[in-house]
């Protein structure tokens, strides 16, 4: 991804204004997603088969599975980051119950204002920590100061980050620790309010204290929005899902071999690659 370079200044002047209230107040509402026999090819390598899954709204929905099965791939059939990969071609229909899939398909900045997304390392821009959000907010149109302001306020503490930044805001974003980035994107995310959050190992970089951190968000944030969560932790998905897709490579292509409640799933594995799987866990 590009990103163009904004020229510093200092974003945050003292201002009074009444404390924001928290941003899952505010959440547009949301609905289930449902994966209708999607699959995915990249050139002529088909990565994903015939996966038609449904999401519950406001729960989190683990994707685990070996390597190279294709959960990543599955992720990014919803905010249509495949239409950014060359040659990179899906099939199927990913619906959201709560919008009009039509205008979706049209309109994939709209797609993106709906379904926030954090990847497996922190991913800040090369700007301070209050333009990394502000840039988010003009992105897509919203200008107005006060609203830039309380926003960003209200992403910060959202994610816990606002008391520990709130003195330095016009530091590089580089200049937090790794869970510090993670967090500041997961609020870059939320500044947009969307309804729905796909997660990428979200964790995979992170020591085992700011994991947790983001895994009590993950729960926290998942009383208000719908979650997708690519995970290599068995652990994690146990902690976090209400629900678990276990994918599994078969015939050289990824495909979903079982779904369900997360106690079902993990105490109860139907397919015999799911028991396999979770055996090493
Ligand atoms: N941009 C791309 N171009 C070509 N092939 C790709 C691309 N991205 C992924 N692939 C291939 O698609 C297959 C599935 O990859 P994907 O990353 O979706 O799987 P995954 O289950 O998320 O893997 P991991 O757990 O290692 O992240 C792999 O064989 C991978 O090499």
């Amino acid at each position: 991804m590009t990103h163009s370079t904004l020229l510093a200044t200092s974003p945050h002047a003292e201002r009074a204004r009444p404390a924001p209230q928290s941003i899952a107040d505010s959440v547009p509402s949301s609905g289930h997603i449902e994966f209708d026999d999607i699959s995915v090819r990249y050139g002529n390598n088909k990565v994903v088969e015939a996966v038609s899954l449904k999401v519950p709204r406001n729960s989190v929905t683990a994707m685990i599975g070996p390597s190279g099965c294709g959960k990543s791939s599955m992720l990014y059939t919803v905010n249509r980051l495949c239409d950014l990969i060359p040659g990179c071609c899906v099939t199927g229909s990913v619906a959201f119950s709560w919008l009009d899939n039509e205008q979706m398909r049209k309109d994939a900045i709209l797609l993106r204002r709906q379904v926030g997304m954090l990847f497996q390392r922190p991913n800040p821009f090369p700007f301070s920590i209050w333009k990394n959000l502000e840039f988010a907010l003009k992105q897509h149109g919203i200008r107005a100061k006060a609203e830039v302001n309380e926003r960003i306020e209200s992403a910060l503490q959202e994610v816990g980050l606002w008391d520990e930044v709130k003195d330095r805001l016009s530091l590089s974003a580089f200049a937090l620790s790794g869970g510090q980035q993670q967090r500041l994107c997961l609020a870059r995310a939320l500044v947009l309010q969307p309804a729905v959050l796909l997660m990428d190992e979200p964790c995979s970089a992170l020591d085992p204290i700011s994991t947790q951190k983001i895994e009590d968000l993950i729960l926290r944030l998942s009383r208000t929005r719908t979650i997708l969560l690519v995970t290599h932790s068995l652990g994690q998905a146990r902690r976090v899902a209400s629900q678990v897709a276990m994918f599994w490579k078969l015939d050289g292509v990824g495909r979903l071999i079982e779904c369900g409640s997360a106690l079902d799933l993990f105490d109860q594995p139907r397919h015999e690659l799911t028991q396999s799987y979770l055996a090493y866990a």
